[in-house]
C-alpha cells in the first residue's frame, strides 16, 4: 500500500492519537491544558481537602497576610480563609461559566443550523432577532437581564448565556449556509432522507468542529463575564464565594491588604489565559486546513529541502527537463510523497501528454515546475527542474516569479476557480499583460481584446467588460487560454483543461490549443486522463502511476504497443474501446467524431 493510501485509510483511533500529539506539540496549548487539568483536579478534590469552612467568619483574625499559620493565603476582611474561599469559589465560577457556555452553544447552534438550512423567511426572522441581541452592548444587556430577573447566581448564568447566543448562531449559520447547497446534501435529499434526518446526520457532523471551536474560544470570555457580574454584586450573593465576588469584596482593601483581591484576580487570569491557549490549540487541531497548513499564508514558492539532491541536466537542449523530482506534503513530523523521482523532458515546440489515473501526481508535478505547490504543506525534497538549462529550484524568488506567466504559463481545469469572479474578464487579461509588459493602459486594453479575439471570443470588444459568470464553461476556458498566452510563453502547462467541458466544447478548445501551439511554436505539457485527446494532440506520452513515470514514448508507439502493464490497463479502460483491433485508430476515430460533433 502506498504511503498516501495508508494515510487515507488510517483508523480513527490513530487519527485521534495524531490530533492529541499535534495538540501536545503546541507548547502553549499543552501548558494551557495542564494548567486547567491541575485546577480541575484541585476543585474536584475540594470536598475531600482539610479546608476550613469558607463562610466561617473570625473578626479577630481579619486581613491576615499570606503564609500565616493555618491560612496559607491569609484571611479576608471578615477573617474567612482565602484559600478555602478561593477553591470553593473557583468551583462555582467554572461551573457557572461552562454551564452558560453550553446553554449558549446549544441554543445558538440550533438557531444557526435551522436558519442556515431553512433559509428564506425563517432565516430572516431568526437572524434579525439575533441582530437585535447583538445591537446592545452585551454587558449592559446582561445587566438589564439580571436587573429584571433579580441578582443571584442562576440569573447571572441565564444572562451570560443569552448574550452569548448570537456568537454561536452567527458562526454556525455561516457554515450551514455553505453546506445547505452542497452536493452531498442534495444527494441526501434525492435519496429520500427527511429534513430532520439530513440536519442531524449530514449537517450537524460538519458544523460540530465549528461549535467545538467556538466553545473553546468563548468559554474563557464567559467566565470573565460571570466574574464581572458577581464583581458588581449581581451574581453570587454573600456569603457564597465566587471569583468575581471575592474580587469585588477585596476591592476596598486594595491598598491595605492587596492579597485579598490579587489572589482571586490572579486565579481568573490563569484560568482565562489557559482556556484561551487551549482553545487556540484545539481550533488548530480540529480544522484540517489549519493542521495541514492550507490556511497558513503560503510562501511565494514551494519550500525546497536544504539537503536537496539536484541531478545534472542530461538534456541541455530541452525547453524543460525535470530530473528526479520528489515533491510531497508535510504534516507534523511526517512527509508523504506525492511525486517520487519523476524525470521528464519537453522539447521546444513539442506536445507531451502526461497521463495517469486520479491522484497519480500529475498536478503536483505540473505545479512543482514553477514552485506553485502551496507551502506549507508542500515540500520539494529532491530533484531539479531545468528551464532552458537553468535550474528553476536554484533561482531566487524574484527571478522565478518573473518566469511565471512570461516563460511558463498555466491553463487550469476549472476556469471558474482560477478567474476572479468580481473582475471583468478583459481586466483580468490586461492584468496578465501588465505583469510582464510595461505598456500603457490603452495599449494593454488593445492587446487584451486582440487576445480574446485570438482565442475565439465573439464580439471581444463588448465581452471584455463582462464577468466570468456571464460566460459559458468553454468561453471561460478560452479566457483562461488568453491569459496564458498574454506574454507569449515558451511553455504552456494545461492541467486537464477540458475535463469540465462537454465533448463539443472540448473539441473546440483542443483545436484552439493545437492551432496556437503550432502557430507559435510553444511547448505544451498536456495533463489528461483521456487517451482520445492524447492520440490527436500529443507527440509523446508519459504515463504516471503512484507518483512515478512508468512509461514514456512516442504517442503512436505507446498506444499501439504499450510496454507497462499499467499503461495496458489504462488503455483497456477507454470506454467502449477497450477491445478489438487497433487501439490507435479507434481513439483517433473517437476524437474525429468529437470534432465533427463540435463543428456541427
Ligand atoms: N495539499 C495537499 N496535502 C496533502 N496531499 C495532497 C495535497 N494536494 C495533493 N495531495 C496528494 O497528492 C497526490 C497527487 O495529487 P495530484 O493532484 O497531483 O493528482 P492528479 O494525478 O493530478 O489527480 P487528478 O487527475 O484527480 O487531478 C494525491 O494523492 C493527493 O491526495
Amino acid at each position: 500500500m502506498s504511503a498516501l493510501a495508508e494515510m487515507t485509510t488510517r483508523p480513527a483511533a490513530a487519527e485521534r492519537l495524531t490530533s492529541w500529539r499535534l495538540l501536545m506539540k503546541n507548547r502553549l496549548a499543552a501548558a494551557g491544558f495542564f494548567l486547567l487539568l491541575a485546577i480541575a483536579l484541585l476543585i474536584l478534590l475540594v470536598p475531600l481537602l482539610p479546608l476550613p469552612d469558607p463562610d466561617a467568619t473570625a473578626p479577630a483574625k481579619r486581613l491576615q497576610p499570606v503564609v500565616t499559620a493555618g491560612h496559607l493565603l491569609g484571611t479576608d476582611q471578615l477573617g474567612r480563609d482565602i484559600l478555602s474561599r478561593l477553591l470553593w469559589g473557583t468551583r462555582v465560577s467554572l461551573a457557572l461559566g461552562f454551564t452558560a457556555t453550553l446553554i449558549a452553544a446549544v441554543i445558538g447552534s440550533t438557531i444557526g443550523i435551522v436558519a442556515g438550512y431553512a433559509g428564506g423567511r425563517a432565516d430572516n426572522l431568526m437572524m434579525r432577532a439575533v441582530d437585535m441581541l447583538m445591537a446592545f452592548p452585551y454587558l449592559l444587556l446582561a445587566l438589564a437581564i439580571v436587573a429584571a430577573l433579580g441578582p443571584g447566581l442562576m440569573n447571572a448564568l441565564y444572562a451570560i448565556a443569552v448574550v452569548n447566543i448570537p456568537f454561536f448562531a452567527r458562526n454556525v449559520r455561516g457554515v450551514t449556509l455553505g453546506l445547505a447547497h452542497a452536493e452531498f446534501i442534495d444527494a441526501a435529499r434525492l435519496s429520500g432522507k427527511g429534513q430532520l434526518s439530513i440536519v442531524l446526520t449530514e449537517v450537524l457532523p460538519n458544523v460540530l468542529p465549528v461549535i467545538v471551536i467556538t466553545i473553546s474560544t468563548t468559554a474563557g470570555w464567559m467566565i470573565l463575564e460571570t466574574a464581572g457580574l458577581s464583581f458588581l454584586g449581581l451574581g453570587a450573593q454573600p456569603p457564597q464565594a465566587d471569583l468575581g465576588s471575592m474580587l469585588g469584596e477585596g476591592r476596598a482593601q486594595l491598598f491595605t491588604a492587596p492579597h485579598v483581591s490579587i489572589v482571586p484576580g490572579a486565579t481568573i487570569f490563569l484560568i482565562v489565559i489557559s482556556l484561551n491557549l487551549l482553545g487556540d490549540g484545539i481550533r488548530d487541531v480540529l480544522d484540517p486546513r489549519l493542521r495541514s497548513g492550507t490556511l497558513a499564508r503560503p510562501g511565494p514558492m514551494t519550500a525546497i529541502a536544504k539537503d536537496r539532491q539536484a541531478p545534472a541536466n542530461s538534456a541541455p537542449d530541452a525547453a524543460l527537463a525535470i530530473k528526479g523530482l520528489e515533491t510531497g506534503f508535510t504534516g507534523g513530523d511526517s512527509f508523504v510523497p506525492a511525486v517520487n523521482g519523476v524525470s521528464l523532458q519537453l522539447r521546444r515546440g513539442e506536445c507531451l501528454g502526461l497521463v495517469g489515473e486520479s491522484g497519480s501526481g500529475k498536478s503536483v508535478t505540473a505545479l512543482s515546475i514553477m514552485g506553485l505547490v502551496a507551502s506549507p504543506p508542500g515540500l520539494i525534497r529532491n530533484g531539479a527542474i531545468y528551464l532552458d538549462g537553468e535550474d528553476v529550484l536554484s533561482m531566487p524568488e524574484a527571478k522565478l516569479s518573473s518566469c511565471r506567466g512570461a516563460r511558463v504559463a498555466y491553463v487550469f481545469q476549472d476556469p471558474l476557480m482560477s478567474l476572479h469572479p468580481l473582475l471583468p474578464v478583459g481586466r483580468q487579461v490586461e492584468e496578465a499583460v501588465a505583469a510582464h509588459q510595461p505598456i500603457g493602459a490603452p495599449e494593454r486594453r488593445k492587446r487584451a481584446i486582440a487576445l480574446l479575439e485570438k482565442v475565439g471570443i465573439p464580439d471581444a470588444h463588448t465581452r471584455a467588460a463582462h464577468y466570468p459568470h456571464q460566460f459559458s464553461g468553454g468561453q471561460r476556458q478560452r479566457v483562461g487560454i488568453a491569459i496564458a498566452l498574454a506574454n507569449d510563453p515558451d511553455i504552456i502547462i494545461a492541467d486537464e483543461p477540458t475535463t469540465a467541458l462537454d465533448v463539443t466544447v472540448q473539441a473546440h478548445i483542443l483545436d484552439l490549443l493545437r492551432g496556437l501551439q503550432r502557430e507559435r511554436g510553444m511547448a505544451l505539457l498536456f495533463i489528461t486522463h483521456d487517451f482520445g485527446v492524447v492520440s490527436e494532440l500529443c507527440d509523446r506520452i508519459a504515463v504516471m502511476k503512484d507518483g512515478e513515470i512508468v512509461e514514456t514514448g512516442e504517442t503512436r508507439r505507446v498506444l499501439s504497443h504499450p510496454q507497462h502493464a499499467y499503461t495496458k490497463r489504462l488503455i483497456a479502460c477507454v470506454p467502449e474501446l477497450g477491445t478489438g483491433a487497433d487501439f490507435l485508430d479507434r481513439v483517433s476515430g473517437l476524437f474525429a467524431a468529437r470534432q465533427r460533433e463540435g463543428s456541427a
